[in-house]
């Protein structure tokens, strides 16, 4: 690895523009607030963070749903504190936010569950067990490959080689449940590997992780009053620190500043700037970087990938429904409305109505480019082949959020696939010109893609970057120029 530059004291030419700030946070999700919590506890108030939306959360986000006087808070994004803390173990520091904060939690029972397929209710939970343990010999393989130095494939390449070939329907949408509805993305689209360490970093206390515990948001202050209320305990009452509404539209950097406009034309200018900014941003040319960023960051934006994850909710005047919390449904098409969950059950909204159907990857992409009547059909029809002697009522309600065509997200969470290295998940959160840093669930090695992930990521930077300020100078984090391979490809 090449030795990293040292940024120095900030040098004040008499001739520079002021200074809005030491540092510029771009973005008020977890990895933000994280940033400025670690920034402001080592003494670094001198920060703004500039967050497009109205509120802060980011893929924390709540909205109100159903009928006037039937009404709930629904978690569009995340919804579940993934692993807990195990005892004596390592604890989730989203975990320990939801109590500090006295988040009203479920923990939920995913195998309490109904299945289903085109002809109405089969019991095929025997596949379900089977591609549980299928995905248990997938990362115990994973992890003898780690060991041995061997290359990374697709999970793909995994199952086969470990021996699991879904076949037919019933399997297909028991290994859907097991690996995509996690990932947002198919065994093709994934690495073995870094799919096997990141379910062990996170639900395998024995492996390092937290626990295997889903603990799901109930709150109806929303599942963001998390993030949000921590904000509030360190945030200045001023508001100088905080600019909602404020739209990114170009990064400027140099090894000097980093000066970033707004959509309304205002320029702020700052030592440090740290870009939280979803992977699907990044990707998406969104906001502007001047100069280009370097090559080897561009290739680390564009080797990983953005997975999409969407719950269609609905309400209907009342439950007909299935009374386990969970409903697996196997279409001949793979992933085509699998994922079922009743939130009107005696452990969450009782008598709500509420039932949410999830989809992921390329058909979440599918769905977004129909009209919202288009895909309420199809969900309609898909419980119609559910309950095919019961009338299905008219929803009082139905709504998903478009996370794929959204400009300030891009996509639900990062997925990584096996052609990306470790080198450039290091070039991913690496330093470009001393100045810029870059946070998120997308640059954590162990905990891509998880509110922890954005979180420890966040509080990281935070403090390496507070460290720069207060000891006058910066070591930047490095980075790789080329990423090459262990061995040339020859043509033989
Ligand atoms: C549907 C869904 C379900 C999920 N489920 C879970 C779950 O159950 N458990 C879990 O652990 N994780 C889950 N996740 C992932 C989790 O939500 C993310 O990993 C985490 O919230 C990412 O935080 P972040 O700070 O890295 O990014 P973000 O939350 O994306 O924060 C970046 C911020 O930048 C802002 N922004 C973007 N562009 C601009 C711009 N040009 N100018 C100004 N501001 C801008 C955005 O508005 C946003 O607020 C889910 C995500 C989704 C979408």
């Amino acid at each position: 690895l090449p030795t990293p530059e040292t940024k120095q004291a900030p040098f004040s030419s008499p001739y520079a523009p002021p200074k809005d700030a030491s540092v510029l946070i771009l973005g008020g999700g977890v990895a933000g607030i994280a940033a400025a919590q670690a920034l402001a506890e080592r003494g670094v108030s001198d920060f703004i963070i500039v967050e497009a939306r109205h509120e802060l959360g980011g893929r924390m986000m709540s909205r109100a749903f159903g009928a006037p006087e039937k009404q709930y808070a629904i978690e569009v994004g995340a919804n579940w504190v993934q692993g807990t803390q195990a005892k004596g173990g390592p604890e989730n520091p989203i975990w320990k936010l939801a109590k500090k904060h006295h988040l009203d939690t479920r923990i939920s029972s995913f195998s309490n569950m109904t299945t289903f397929d085109e002809t109405g209710k089969v019991d095929f939970t025997r596949d379900v067990k089977t591609a549980a343990r299928s995905y248990a010999r997938l990362t115990g393989a994973a992890g003898r490959r780690v060991s041995r130095a061997l290359v990374d494939a697709t999970a793909r390449g995994g199952y086969s080689l470990t021996g699991s070939q879904p076949s037919n329907a019933h399997e297909m949408a028991s290994e859907y449940f097991q690996f995509d509805w996690e990932f947002a993305q198919t065994p093709e689209e994934t690495s073995w590997i870094a799919s096997s360490w990141a379910n062990n970093y996170t639900f395998r206390s024995d492996a390092g992780g937290f626990s295997d515990e889903n603990a799901m948001s109930v709150d109806q202050r929303g599942f963001k009053t998390l993030i949000q209320d921590e904000a509030k305990m360190f945030l200045r009452k001023d508001h100088k620190q905080l600019r909602l509404n404020a739209t990114v539209t170009e990064v400027k950097y140099s090894t000097e500043d980093v000066v970033v406009t707004l959509a309304d034309g205002t320029a702020l200018r700052a030592d440090y700037a740290i870009c939280t900014f979803s992977l699907g941003v990044l990707q998406h040319h969104d906001v502007k970087f001047t100069p280009k960023l370097p090559g080897w960051k561009r290739e680390a934006i564009h080797s990983m990938s953005m997975g999409v994850f969407t719950k269609i909710f609905l309400q209907f005047p009342e439950k007909f429904w299935f009374d386990t919390e969970m409903a697996l449904y196997a279409d001949r098409e793979r992933g085509r409305y699998a994922v079922w969950q009743s939130l009107d059950h005696e452990r969450y909204f009782p008598e709500s109505g509420l039932i949410f159907v999830t989809v992921t990857g390329a058909f979440s992409k599918r769905i977004e480019a129909l009209p919202d009547a288009e895909v309420k059909t199809e969900v309609i029809s898909i419980l119609q082949k559910m309950y095919p002697n019961t009338t299905i009522p008219e929803p009082l309600g139905f709504y998903f959020q478009r996370w794929h065509a959204d400009p300030l997200f891009r996509g639900s969470y990062s997925n990584w696939p096996a052609s990306f290295l470790t080198e450039h998940s290091v070039n991913l959160r690496a330093t470009v010109a001393e100045s810029l840093w870059f946070a998120g669930e997308a640059t954590s090695m162990r905990h891509f893609g998880f509110l922890h992930g954005a979180y420890l990521e966040g509080r990281d930077i935070g403090s390496t970057v507070a460290a720069c300020i207060n000891g006058g100078g910066c070591v930047e984090l490095e980075h790789v120029d080329r990423v090459k391979n262990a061995r040339p490809y020859e043509l033989l």
